[in-house]
Order: structure tokens, then sequence, then C-alpha cells
């Protein structure tokens, strides 16, 4: 049984969860009050799959928001939504120091080996074997697209091991706070922001 069966979902694109909630509410309110005098401040979110935080950091701040996607078919509805979206591999097509904030709410359930990646809900919610299989090549290129005063916002699960995305980030060159978490039965979320 795939990572889709197991989850009950019957799309191609991930529909917004507790996880896309906890991202939205922390990171706006973060952003927010950071980008209260700053009306030229924009934003990039990583795999906005629905485009539904794009959109609530769109609305709730001042910031311009630009959205990417691995998935095609997370692109069109994103931007059905409203959002200005762009099929990209994480930050590749954008320039440096482009943004003054990216957001992620990332792939990150440990995954069996054997198990092919060959669907598009199976890129939303696999992080390979260790849950970081995609968050170590962001969190080794989005230095390169962000000012130097910008911030990250990055969710992480207890599942995906939240010291080790913490350790990674500081070999990366970032420190990490921690702004919100949630507790469910089987993980605890938490948003992360990481500033260079
Ligand atoms: C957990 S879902 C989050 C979707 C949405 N941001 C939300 O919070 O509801 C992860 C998203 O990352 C996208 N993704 C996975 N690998 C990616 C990559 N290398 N580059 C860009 N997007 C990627 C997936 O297609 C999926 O839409």
């Amino acid at each position: 049984m795939d990572l889709k069966d197991q989850r009950g979902v019957e799309t191609d694109v991930y529909q917004p969860a507790e996880d896309s909630e906890l991202l939205a509410e922390s990171a706006c309110d973060h952003l927010g009050k950071r980008t209260r005098d700053r009306p030229d401040t924009t934003v990039l979110e990583v795999g906005t799959g629905s485009g539904y935080v794009a959109s609530r950091v769109a609305d709730e701040t001042n910031a311009r928001v630009i959205a990417s996607d691995l998935n095609p078919h997370a692109v069109g509805q994103a931007r059905r939504e409203g959002v200005e979206a762009v099929r990209a591999d994480l930050i590749s097509p954008f320039a440096d120091d482009a943004f003054d904030a990216v957001l992620f709410n990332p792939p990150y359930l440990p995954t069996d080996p054997d198990n092919e990646w060959d669907d598009w809900m199976e890129h939303a919610l696999s992080g390979g074997e260790d849950g970081r299989a995609v968050i170590d090549p962001f969190l080794a290129s989005v230095g390169r697209v962000l000012d130097p005063d910008g911030v990250v916002y990055l969710l992480v699960s207890s599942l995906t091991g939240v010291d080790e995305v913490v350790e990674r980030a500081g070999v990366e060159g970032f420190s990490a706070v921690a702004i919100a978490d949630e507790s469910f039965p089987f993980e605890t979320l938490t948003v992360l922001t990481l500033l260079q």
C-alpha cells in the first residue's frame, strides 16, 4: 500500500491539513510584525500544493507572494486560487537574494527505501528513509535566494527529527528558533524560523 492509500487521499495535490494551518498561522503572525513597515516585502512559498499557505500570507500581510511546486497539478490549483505559482524544483529558478522570507511545509514522512516515488502524493508526503531527503537540499540551497536579513519558516515533524534539522540548519549557516508547535497522537509539529 502506498502513502496515498495509507492517508486515504484521492487527489494529486496535497490539500490543506494541520501542518498547513500551523505554518500559515505562525508565519502570518511573525511575518506580519516584521513586514508592517516594509511594503515591498517579497515572500516565496516552496512546495505550495493547493496554494493555501501562500494565499493566507498574501491576504494577511503586506507581502507579494510567489509560490513554487514540483507538481504541475499543484501549480495549476494554486494558480486557480489566485497565487503567482511556477513549476520548480525547490528554489532553483529564482535570483540570488530575491526573497525576504521563504516558507516550506516539506514532504517529511520517513519512508521505506523500497517504496517507489511513483505518484505526486508520494512527492508531497515522503521524505525518504530518514524523512529529510527534501529538507536537506532545501537547507543547503535556500540561503542563496534569501536576503541577508531574511527569514525561513520551516515546518518540521517529530517523526523527521527536529534536533537533526536544527543541527543541519546550523551546518548550513542558520540559527533556528521554534516559534510554534502542536502535538497530535503520532507526532508533534514545529515551525522553525531560520536566520542567517
Ligand atoms: C506536505 S506538502 C505541502 C503543501 C502545502 N504547502 C501545504 O502546506 O498544504 C509538500 C509539497 O511540496 C512539494 N514538493 C515536493 N518536493 C518538491 C521539490 N523538490 N520542489 C518543489 N516542491 C516540492 C509537493 O509537491 C507538495 O505540494
